[in-house]
């Protein structure tokens, strides 16, 4: 019989999860998720981002909750504070496992390479794909054949369409190994600033609390209470308020809830009620993830581009929310104090720090890594290069900031929102930035 270490960096459900599939011959099995130390020092192994706050305060809540899960299968977590390869080729060793199982990942996998170099004799290294719609086995086209731009992959994608059926949660889990370690430190050990923040609605009424129960019933809500699929298209482009778009991404980049899950809620709806232009809407947003995933794996580390020179002033006043450019502060004021943006806010910021400010799109990228609740390494680094024009996009998107605050901030209210909650120096230090 086999001990089998599943190492998870993502994909924090149990319903619908790949790498939670038992194999008849694994008896035993440690779950395992890493902390990078790097990451709460301050900047990754990469030499990026760092985490703030509010982002780690996310990531704990949903491995909280996926403990309290796997507990009830006769399982565990483990979660541990240090350096994630090193960590898991040791338990490897200890544990005499036979098979580490982890998810590919996008954005140049040296971590697997890596862990594939220093793992004991005796054990093996599986990869397997999660969180996309499509696995490498089933999309329609090679990792070399996804096109440069987002058009041409949707066409190549023509009528291909993924699986929409989930995978019911597995009744239980192979058992804890005999003395090995288990648990996850407190949220006040990993940080006092994530600790002493509050999970009150945040302005728009509502409160993103990490994990695969409140994942469920975002979906729910948005799916079955509020209808958005009905009105999506109109709506989605709205800076203010709870629910003029999903607000799945956390939920979606922790793997807390996985896109398939998604789609089909989004199917079963369509059935119920019939398909409209914002339904299918709706479901070319999972595909432009799917594209920027897909992308990101082919572009491997040139997804990150080159370690940009430091940053200048004007950088500093996009991140403080001081530029001057009323909207773009309000947006970078609500990015610190929430975690999250909406799209629209999103591209506008993007745009008018590359191309009004000057500045390098990888600073802003680093930036949004260490803020964002829903971070994610496709959708983000590709969503600035895609601003930016570098790299598959050569061609700039440049946003008028004033066309663009007339046509949806017109009375201001987006704006005189945030600008009441003006912060302090002293905020920023609260939310660990
Ligand atoms: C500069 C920039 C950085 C971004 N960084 C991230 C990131 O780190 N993580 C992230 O999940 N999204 C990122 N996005 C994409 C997008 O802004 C968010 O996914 C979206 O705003 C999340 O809100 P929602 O869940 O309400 O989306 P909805 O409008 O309800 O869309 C449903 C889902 O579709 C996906 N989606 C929608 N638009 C995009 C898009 N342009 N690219 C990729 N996926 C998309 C998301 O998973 C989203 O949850 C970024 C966009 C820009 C312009």
């Amino acid at each position: 019989m086999e001990t089998e270490l599943v190492w998870l960096r993502g994909e924090l459900r149990l319903a619908d999860n790949p790498l939670l599939d038992i194999a008849p011959s694994v008896s035993e099995r440690l779950v395992v998720f890493v902390i990078d130390e790097a990451l709460l020092d301050g900047t990754s192994a990469d030499g990026v981002a760092g985490i703030g706050a509010r982002r780690l305060r996310f990531l704990w809540q949903c491995l909280k909750e996926l403990r309290g899960t796997l507990l009830k299968k006769g399982s565990d977590l483990l979660v541990a504070v240090d350096e994630p390869v090193s960590l898991v080729a040791r338990l490897a060793e200890q544990y005499q496992v036979t098979r580490v199982v982890a998810s590919e990942a996008a954005g140049g996998d040296d971590q697997l390479e890596r862990l594939a170099r220093c793992l004991p004799r005796q054990c093996r290294l599986e990869r397997r794909g999660a969180g996309t719609l499509w696995t490498s086995q089933t999309l329609p086209m090679t990792l070399d054949e996804v096109p440069a731009s987002w058009s041409a992959f949707r066409r190549r994608l023509g009528e291909a369409s993924p699986r929409s059926h989930s995978r019911p949660a597995p009744a239980t889990q192979p058992a804890w190994p005999e003395r090995a370690p288990r648990g996850l430190p407190s949220l006040q050990r990993l940080s006092r600033e994530a600790d002493a923040l509050n999970d009150a609605p945040d302005s728009a009424g509502l409160a993103f609390v990490g994990g695969e129960a409140p994942a469920w019933q975002r979906l729910d809500d948005v799916v079955w209470e509020s209808d958005l699929l009905a009105t999506y298209q109109q709506t989605r482009n709205g800076l203010i308020g709870a629910g003029f778009s999903s607000r799945l991404s956390p939920w979606l980049a922790l793997g807390c809830v996985s896109a398939t899950q998604v789609l089909e809620a989004l199917r079963e709806w369509e059935d119920r009620r019939g398909a409209n232009a914002s339904s299918r809407h709706f479901y070319h947003e999972l595909l432009w993830r799917e594209y920027f995933h897909w992308a990101a794996r082919q572009e491997g580390k040139a997804l990150f581009g080159d370690p940009p020179s430091s940053p200048g002033q004007a950088f500093e006043c996009w991140r403080l929310g001081a530029t001057g450019q009323p909207l773009i502060d309000a947006a970078m004021r609500e990015l610190t104090v929430s975690g999250w943006l909406s799209n629209r806010a999103r591209q506008l910021v993007a745009s008018y720090l590359v191309h009004d400010l000057g500045e390098d799109w990888r600073h802003g990228a680093a930036w949004f890594e260490r803020c964002l609740i829903d971070h994610d390494v496709a959708s983000n680094w590709g969503n600035w290069k895609y601003i930016a024009g570098v790299g598959r996009n050569a061609k700039p998107r440049i946003f008028d900031i004033d066309e663009q605050s007339r046509r949806y901030d017109p009375d201001e209210r987006y704006v005189r929102h945030w600008k009441e909650l003006s912060l302090q120096p002293s905020s920023y230090e609260a939310l660990g930035h």
